[in-house]
């Protein structure tokens, strides 16, 4: 009530109260920022958890990319050209896919950066971790290192070789999560729909792989792109020679388990894997980080460390070797400029 007969407007109080808020929030704007700033730095994400619930993504996701094939619900479309003119692809299998693993981290860990290679907004899923840790990654990881949330960026490649799926050249399709920290790959995840094979590696800490007692280096057998392969062939020649075997595969998921020992018999068998065209993080985090658990590497054709942070593109070519000298590798590719090229 107000005294001597004065009538307070409504709408007068609440320009008041607004213009107060105002005056408040201009006079402390700095302090509530810092520590918002502070609550969000101070999240931690445990990487044992985070590499568990990665192979969950990837299972789940792949279990979409098999349903779509066997009832033949692909509704192909094409999402435009390469820079060389190949079509890029996009089927139900990539879109089913992409909403069971994006938003399967994204329920969980609301607040850490996922670069998937697919979008859709408008379809939310609901689902969300159960936390179950697989007793093999619990046997090789007895504690996951905790790392800061705004240090991670994700990237997943909801299914990986579109094109042969496509063709229905199903031993090439994986589905991949990568975990990258201050952008170096430390979780790879690779995932075989249609064999429900899964490679796993956790960097310092394990893998459920592991690499051939033997490469060949005289001359390796190589193993390239079938759709996207540009001018890798010339490349090859010049550096290992004409005699050179170069064995065509798709996708890049698939090509890194050809580096490896797979206990799958669907994958064949290669000593180095080139890529000459432009590809994406998501096509080869997993891989790269696979390969570093286990002493292999993955770099540039000049033989530099791929940076998984920020944008999604990679324009200087791909080589990747394990139980070899890769520098030496290196040393024997031609001369690399991705602009003449490409
Ligand atoms: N020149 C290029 N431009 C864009 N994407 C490319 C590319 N070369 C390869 N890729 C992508 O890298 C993955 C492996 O390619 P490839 O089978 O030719 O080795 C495929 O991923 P997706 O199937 O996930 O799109 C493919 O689209
Ligand atoms: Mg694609
Ligand atoms: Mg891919
Ligand atoms: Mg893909």
């Amino acid at each position: 009530m107000a005294p001597m007969g004065i009538r307070l407007s409504p709408l007068g109080v609440a320009v008041f109260c607004l213009l107060g808020l105002g005056v408040i929030y201009h006079l402390y704007a700095g302090v509530i920022s810092s520590r918002i700033a502070a609550f969000t730095s101070k999240r931690t994400v445990n990487l044992r958890d985070l590499l568990a619930l990665s192979v969950e993504a990837a299972v789940q996701g792949g279990r979409e990319v098999k349903r779509v094939r066997e009832e033949d619900k692909l509704e192909e479309k094409t999402k435009g050209k390469t820079k060389e003119g190949a079509s890029e692809k996009l089927t139900q299998g990539d879109l089913n896919s992409h909403r069971k693993m994006y938003y399967l981290i994204k329920n969980t860990y609301p607040y850490v950066q996922v670069n998937s290679e697919e979008h859709d907004e408008t379809n939310n899923e609901l689902g969300v971790w159960n936390r179950d840790i697989p007793a093999d990654i619990l046997k090789s990881v007895e504690v996951g290192r905790d790392v800061p949330a705004d240090s991670i960026t994700i990237w997943i490649d909801p299914l990986d070789a579109t094109q042969e799926y496509t063709e229905n050249l199903l031993k090439y399709v994986t589905t991949m999560v990568c975990v990258a920290v201050d952008g170096k790959p430390v979780i790879g995840v690779i995932h075989k729909p249609f064999t429900g094979y899964t490679a796993w590696a956790l960097v310092g800490h394990g893998s459920n792989m592991k690499p051939r007692t033997t490469y060949n280096m005289n001359p390796p057998k190589v193993i390239v792109s079938r759709s996207h392969a540009g001018k890798v062939k010339g490349f090859i020649e010049e550096a290992f020679g004409n005699t050179t075997v170069i064995l065509p595969a798709g996708g890049a998921g698939y090509k890194v388990l050809a580096l490896l020992d797979p206990l799958d018999e669907d994958i064949e068998k290669a000593d180095v894997y080139i890529h000459v065209t432009f590809i994406k993080k998501w096509d080869i985090c997993a891989g790269n980080a696979l390969l570093a658990a286990l002493g292999g590497h993955m770099t540039t054709l000049k033989g530099e460390e791929i940076d998984y942070s920020g944008a999604a593109g990679n324009r200087e070519g791909l080589l990747a070797s394990v139980k070899v000298d890769h520098q030496d590798l290196v040393a024997k590719l031609p001369a690399w400029d991705s602009s003449d090229k490409h």
